[in-house]
């Protein structure tokens, strides 16, 4: 029999419920019991729903409160000393990690948060020390969990990151030169300790993802996996079967790393991303070991194509034989929303086509029964075939005006008309900047106030007008608070905008969107991508309206927000029957519109985010990556170079490690550029120096991820930081992203003293001079 497998499901509930509930709980508005209870709820309303979607093999230990990496920061103790000593309760002190601690005497910042690979979701990044040890925290939470679900009756895999990911994943700490590898030494025994415990409380097997196989790996990664993987076969039957998990590339380039998993019982490879691995890995599986067949995307929202699944699972099932193959998501369902069942307002035809994780449980399920019954499942392969023919023959996915604008897309179109030192003296004169200009991201605060009146407009329950005026107070509000920081660059703070993503989509042809299909993108914070399914346009004017507005109450340049060609293309759940490169540049002629009625409006100043720019890179060096550089780079220029050189483009990026990555950023042309850096190292801004940037950049000094509000003396010295890299004229002091996510108190707290800072060195250099 063809075993079903999920890897991972949602954690938030079907209406954000953990978001909810973690939000209540750090505002002191329930009880730690309440928050354990709520979470004990979620855990067994979804493993119950695998159950019955009939999936043979439920994960656990896919549940996080924040993430799961720091999960296992937390699970074997590789906390740092300055949350540790701090003896605040474990939740407490794992909530402290994610996102700082000012409280009750306490003050500490969060650890750094990165990309998980190229998703849209945020990982903790192991922060690890010179003298780093490792022990198996007390009740160890993967044990915890298993034990829960099979007490309520679900046998289950737990899931765990592996060893060699979990250090590969991480960093050394400031202050620490360790290279993260060279302890696996001693986080392996307590891996094994775990693995026992895990055992000895009934699990069977185990899944552990190394996903960090998809990537290129140093010789020392590479060699890493040998000892760790033959020290837990060493362990024998005292540990649990183990599953190794890879997903969002191929590991074939890897193959020499597959004899370390001789003794492990399968092995499991994302078929959705590199369905071509799929020959070659079945050759290198021993003579025992199970293929975990990942067919069922993980990563996207369309409904699976069966017959190309069962195509695969028949060519694996022909080498092995079927005992030995496993239907399987490609990676967790983290990524997909909660339920299909909750969208009340999809066009009939559209909601036919898409699949989020409680629908792709089942798909699991069916596959790995049609692939040895399809009679068994006949009405719902039948459905399913009926369903890829809609969509492959609907109107809606072709527009020939979209593909006639592309056509006519020339090479000059991409450029601006000057170089920047020409365009700079232009804007210079046009903008009256002062030196180490001050300016934000775009975002102020999303008060719960803003919140319910955008409710109350989508729901009737106000009119355009009404809202409009709320907005409209909104702007004047952020614009008041701008003349009394006395920033340099105004912002109108977004308050009109759900999402700087989902908000472009609601406004252009050729995409749908949800009402509940809510995604984690980190902590306790959720996205809800808009869903690309034909060609795209734009209709009208979607920000000129707002930016206008905001000019014409403001003394100070007015900056308008648009968000990138490339970010609204990642950020969405993009079509997969049309190259992303294609769907990107149709964003790139809507947002060149669009930036050219912002000039025309008397916008300047107009800052395009591509923060997923980096995320979009693909996992591995060679030609897929430079090709991916070249239409998402053209992408940006052809959004932007519509303008005058008296007009100023920013761009901002967050949450990208710049260095593998620094040429296409210059290649943007971007006249300024921010970026996050408040929790690096200052050293990674060196490439600047090396490289000979010659434009501006303002790396973030104040981290908006966490509720702390750092003093001047912080900032202060985070710039003199900079100042090793930079040249002072072309520095920008802002913060490392929106501030969409942060109270209106902390905001003015910490501008305040950012404005401070950069006057300080304002008046510094003006002495100097
Ligand atoms: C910059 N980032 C973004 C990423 N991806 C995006 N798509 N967008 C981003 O901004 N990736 C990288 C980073 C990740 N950072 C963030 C930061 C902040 C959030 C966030 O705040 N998410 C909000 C939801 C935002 C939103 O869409 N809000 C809507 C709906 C609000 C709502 O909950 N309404 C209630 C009813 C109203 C009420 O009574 O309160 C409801 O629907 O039930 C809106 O404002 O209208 C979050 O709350 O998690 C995400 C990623
Ligand atoms: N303009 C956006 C960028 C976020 S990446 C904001 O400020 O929220
Ligand atoms: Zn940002």
């Amino acid at each position: 029999m063809v075993q079903s497998s999920v890897l991972g499901f949602p954690r938030m509930g079907a209406l954000r419920d953990l978001k909810k509930a973690n939000e209540a709980y750090w505002a002191d508005k329930i009880t730690q019991e309440a928050l354990l209870a709520e979470a004990k709820r979620l855990r067994l309303a979804h493993w119950k729903i695998q159950k019955d979607a009939g999936v043979d093999i439920i994960p656990s230990n896919d549940f996080a409160f924040y993430d799961h990496v720091l999960d296992h920061i937390q699970l074997f103790n590789a906390v740092p000393e300055r949350y540790t000593s701090q003896k605040l309760s474990p939740l407490d002190e794992y909530f402290a990690m994610g996102r700082g601690h000012q409280k009750g005497g306490v003050d500490v910042p969060a650890l750094e948060m990165v990309k998980w690979f190229d998703s849209n979701y945020h990982y903790v990044k192991p922060t690890l020390q010179d003298n780093q040890t490792f022990s198996l925290a007390k009740d160890p939470k993967p044990v915890r969990e298993f034990l829960e679900a099979k007490e309520a009756g679900f046998q289950t895999r737990p899931v765990l990151v592996g060893p060699v990911s979990f250090l590969a994943l991480g960093k050394a700490d400031r202050g620490s030169s360790v290279n993260p590898i060279t302890l696996l030494d001693k986080l392996v025994p307590v891996y094994v300790e775990l693995l026992k415990a895990l055992k000895a409380a009934g699990a069977e097997t185990v899944q552990i993802d190394e996903p960090v196989l998809v990537f290129d790996l140093s010789p020392e990664v590479k060699a890493a996996f040998k000892p760790a993987y033959e020290a837990i076969a060493a362990a024998g039957s005292a540990v649990p079967s183990v599953v190794v998990a890879t997903y969002f590339g191929d590991i074939v380039h890897n193959f020499d790393v597959l004899p370390a998993f001789a003794n492990a019982q399968g092995i499991h490879v994302d078929l959705v991303r590199n369905p071509e691995q799929l020959e070659p890995v079945i050759k290198q599986l021993g003579p025992n070991q199970i293929l975990s067949a990942g067919v069922v995307d993980g990563r996207n929202i369309w409904k699976n194509d069966f017959q190309k699944s069962l195509g695969l699972l028949q060519t694996a099932i022909k080498a092995l034989g079927a005992d030995r193959v496993i239907v399987a998501t490609s990676s967790s369902l983290l990524h997909t929303p909660h339920t299909l069942a909750s969208e009340k307002k999809l066009p009939t035809d559209v909601y036919e086509w898409f699949s989020f994780a409680s629908e792709k449980v089942k798909e699991v399920a069916i596959l790995a029964k049609a692939v040895t019954d399809a009679e068994s499942v006949r009405a719902e392969l039948d459905a399913n075939a009926a369903a890829m023919k809609a969509r492959a023959e609907s109107a809606r996915t072709n527009d020939p005006k979209v593909k006639e604008r592309q056509s006519q897309v020339t090479e000059e179109m991409h450029n601006r008309k000057t170089a920047f030192d020409n365009r700079y003296a232009q804007q210079k004169t046009h903008l009256s900047l002062p030196l180490f200009p001050t300016t934000t991201i775009g975002s102020f605060p999303q008060t719960s106030e803003i919140r319910v009146q955008r409710n109350k407009f989508t729901k009737g329950e106000i009119s355009e007008e009404q809202y409009d005026d709320f907005i409209k107070k909104e702007i004047d509000y952020a614009i008041q608070i701008q003349d009394e920081l006395d920033l340099d660059v105004y912002v109108h703070g977004e308050p009109e905008r759900n999402d700087m993503v989902q908000y472009f989509g609601e406004r252009l042809q050729g995409y749908v969107f949800t009402t509940h299909a809510w995604v984690q993108s980190y902590g306790s914070r959720c996205v809800r991508p808009p869903i690309i399914v034909g060609d795209i346009s734009r209709p009208a004017p979607m920000t000129v309206k707002e930016s206008k507005y905001a000019a014409s109450v403001s003394k100070k340049p007015m900056k308008g927000m648009l968000t990138g060609p490339v970010t609204c293309l990642r950020w969405s759940f993009p079509r997969n029957d049309v190259h992303q490169s294609v769907q990107c540049q149709q964003l790139a002629l809507a947002l060149r519109d669009e930036v050219v009625d912002l000039e025309k409006n008397g916008i300047f100043v107009i800052q395009v985010d591509e923060p997923a720019l980096r995320e979009g890179l693909p996992l591995r060096k060679g030609s897929e990556r430079d090709a991916y550089l070249k239409w998402a780079v053209n992408s940006f220029k052809l959004a932007t170079a519509g303008v005058e050189d008296s007009t100023q483009i920013h761009s901002h990026f967050c949450y990208s490690e710049f260095q593998d990555f620094f040429h296409a950023i210059a290649a943007l042309d971007a006249d300024v550029l921010s970026i996050e850096n408040s929790k690096s190292d200052a050293k990674l801004l060196k490439v600047f120096i090396d490289e000979d940037y010659p434009r501006h950049i303002g790396p973030g000094v104040y981290d908006i991820h966490s509720p702390r509000v750092p003093p001047e003396s912080e900032f202060i010295q985070r710039i003199q930081e900079m100042l090793e890299f930079l040249r002072p004229e072309q520095l920008w002091i802002n913060p490392d992203c929106g501030l969409k996510t942060r109270k209106w108190d902390e905001v003015k707290g910490a501008l305040t003293s950012m404005v401070k800072a950069a006057k300080y060195f304002r008046e510094k250099y003006a002495n100097k001079a």
